[in-house]
């Protein structure tokens, strides 16, 4: 089932938690709802479910306006950080919980609910603690129950908000990529809200991104990461420098280097500010290989080699501003080049985006 959101507001006294928030959630889609504390994620997720009613706007599933409609008729399925399993109930009974309470004429003979619960027991793989009660299992094994007590009354649609958000972080770990491969089996329409990056760009099919109440920026794990539509995705996504330069018709220099700003050619001589990751910066011994384009000359003040990609950090020559640039290159060249503590480098972005300076 899709879920599409138009234009939703909601003020909570002169707080403005959304703000004229659009979206449309795919039918069979594992969607992340991904920003800081206090960005509106909740409450999108409250507004979607029912539980909250939004200022302005419309909630359509499938195409129909569900904006009046009450939680029970969503046919919604919840999940949420602390696991509200009924601590004098079975694990069996507590999946059984939803299905059990059906109005008599809704309700599935004994025998059909004792399978389906089986059934769902067996998907998330703890059948065997049917008969245990919920103190009985560790914090993961809770949240995997609360999953399958949520898809007994097979809802349309599946909420989760922080579902891993009070488990550590191996668990957690674990259980994303679990959660991956049920969606994958079940296909489900899924919203879920956290505030890890990480668990966002692992497990969604796409990732909104909120800040303050409004979306920044919609796409695929690979767009978000690899594309950030403004400052704010880039800070949020991973490490991220930052070189500060100007624009002029096209063009821009930073740190004496002077490129093609082909998305600028309006700027009449703006300051700007060039973004680019750790792992798009490349690093060389020698200023000839760079000498054409120019480069950034620096100093490595500190290398950290773990695994198979190596991380420096770095402070510029030229430059008063005394803040740590990040660099990542893959061990291989951290061989070749043969760094130590103190050496003159020269650097130069290979990959970034420019934003004028005042936006942010
Ligand atoms: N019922 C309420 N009354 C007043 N303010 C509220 C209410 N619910 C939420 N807020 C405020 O709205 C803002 C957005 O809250 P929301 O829970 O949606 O954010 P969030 O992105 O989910 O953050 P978190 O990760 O901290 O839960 C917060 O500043 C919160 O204090």
């Amino acid at each position: 089932m899709s879920i599409e959101i138009r234009n939703l507001s909601k003020q909570f006294g002169n707080f403005a938690a959304l703000r004229d928030i659009t979206l449309e959630v795919k039918s069979g889609e594992l969607l992340a709802l991904l920003g800081p504390s206090g960005s509106g994620k909740t409450t999108l997720l409250r507004v979607i479910a029912g539980l909250e009613t939004a200022d302005a706007g419309q909630v359509l599933f499938q195409g129909e306006d569900a904006t009046d409609q009450n939680v029970r008729d969503r046919q919604v399925g919840f999940v949420f950080q602390h696991y509200a399993l009924f601590r004098n109930m079975t694990i069996f009974e507590n999946v059984a919980f939803g299905l059990r309470v059906r109005p008599i004429k809704f309700r599935p003979a004994d025998a059909e609910i004792r399978r389906r619960v089986q059934e769902l027991l067996e998907l998330v793989q703890l059948d065997w603690l049917a008969d245990r009660f919920p103190h009985q299992l560790s914090g993961g094994q809770r949240q995997r129950i609360a999953l399958a007590r949520a898809l007994a009354v097979e809802p349309k649609v599946l909420l989760l908000d922080e579902p891993f958000g009070a488990l550590d972080a191996r668990v957690r770990k674990e259980l994303r990529s679990w959660l991956r491969r049920l969606h994958d089996d079940m296909h489900i329409t899924s919203v879920f809200v956290t505030h890890d990056q990480e668990e966002a760009l692992e497990v969604a099919d796409r990732v909104v991104v909120m800040n303050e109440g409004r979306i920044e920026q919609i796409g695929t794990p690979d767009e978000v990461y690899e594309r950030p539509a403004s400052p704010f995705v880039y800070e949020f996504l991973g490490k991220v420098n930052l070189f500060h330069g100007r624009l002029h018709r096209g063009r821009a220099w930073i740190g004496g280097i002077e490129v093609d700003a082909p998305g600028h050619t309006e700027a009449e001589e703006t300051s700007a500010v060039a973004y680019v990751r750790p792992h798009d910066i490349r690093v060389d011994k020698v200023n000839n290989a760079l000498k054409a384009e120019g480069a950034i000359p620096a100093r490595v003040s500190h290398i950290l080699s773990i695994g198979p990609v190596v991380r420096l950090e770095l402070m510029r020559d030229d430059s008063e501003d005394k803040k740590v640039i990040e660099v990542e290159i893959s061990k291989e060249r951290f061989r070749e080049l043969q760094l130590t503590r103190g050496d003159q480098v020269f650097i130069k972005p290979s990959r970034f985006d420019l934003f004028p300076a005042q936006i942010h």
